[in-house]
């Protein structure tokens, strides 16, 4: 029997409804603002691109600053610098991959925490790791939600994640713990990679490589949840073989499984953040 396919866009409508109903109804009507730094990438334009589509009919303002290919660190401390100063501008994300020349951790030690839209500062992220309230990470947040939504239990559960991105891997262990999940987590440098995601009772994937997961490596009625968004040609697939949906009992598709929750969720963390800096 064919997966049950766990659509997102119920989901983030759910979300949303819940943030367009809050701001409706927020005493102080400070409009909120997101900045989102962009390189030159396309899953990163897909997301920028989805961004614009969620916030819009919210009244949130997005501001994209670009950054080209040949920028320095200098100047990216500059822009963020500059942000996080600015009180018009609620939260900042800068979307992975940055360009070329700048090290992978420059926003997470750049962006001020209490504009921390994506959760990814060392406080926001270690908040999460020991467990006291926190901004997550709009993705993994949003498979959290997904399972909710859909009824699957994650307590006492075997959960097998595949990546240790600081945007989805790492911050899914904290949230998964916290949900009371048995938590196993992958990489490259995981030797076997099909024995331990055979052991999967709930199959995270975020490693970035078009149909890394095929059907052999899911143990029959295992919950997939697949956070590729690779660019192949035209198209947008994922890190999951599309087969994998003839073994598992569960999956999301790709576009419109995790994607359109994530932007939700930020969403929802930008007002958390707006209700943070007022109070
Ligand atoms: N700091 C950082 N945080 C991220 O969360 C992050 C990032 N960098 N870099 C890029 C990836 C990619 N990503 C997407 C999220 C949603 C959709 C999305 O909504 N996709 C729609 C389709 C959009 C379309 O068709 O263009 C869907 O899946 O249905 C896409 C891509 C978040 N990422």
């Amino acid at each position: 029997m064919p997966a049950r396919l766990l659509e997102g866009h119920p989901v983030a409508e759910e979300i949303l409804r819940d943030v367009r109903e809050q701001i409706r109804t927020s005493a102080t009507q400070t409009p909120l603002t997101v900045a989102v730094l962009l390189g030159d990438d396309a899953a990163a334009r897909s997301y920028a691109r989805a961004i614009r589509k969620t916030m819009a009919p919210l009244g949130i303002e997005v501001r994209t600053v670009p950054l080209d290919d040949s920028m320095h660190e200098e100047r990216f401390r500059e822009i963020v610098t500059q942000l996080n100063r600015q009180a018009d501008i609620t939260g900042i994300l800068a979307l992975q991959p940055l360009p070329p020349g700048l090290p992978r951790s420059l926003p997470a030690l750049s962006i001020a925490p209490e504009k921390d839209v994506d959760g990814i500062t060392p406080v926001n992220a270690g908040r999460l790791l020991l467990g006291l309230p926190a901004i997550a990470p709009s993705t993994p947040a949003g498979a959290m939600e997904l399972l909710r939504y859909y009824g699957i239990p994650v307590s006492g559960r075997r959960a097998v994640i595949v990546g240790r991105s600081p945007v989805v891997g790492r911050p899914l262990v904290s949230l998964l713990l916290a949900a009371d999940a048995t938590v196993t987590v992958c990489h490259r440098k995981t030797s076997d990679l099909a024995d331990v995601t055979r052991t999967a009772e709930l199959l995270f994937v975020a490693a970035g490589s078009p149909a890394l997961i095929k059907p052999d490596m899911v143990r029959p009625g295992t919950v997939v949840i697949d956070f590729g968004v690779n660019a192949v040609g035209e198209h947008l697939v994922g890190d999951v073989d599309p087969a994998v949906a003839e073994v598992a009992s569960a999956i999301t598709p790709v576009p419109g499984g995790t994607g359109p929750v994530t932007n939700a969720i930020l969403a929802r963390n930008l007002l958390t953040l707006a209700k943070l800096q007022r109070s």
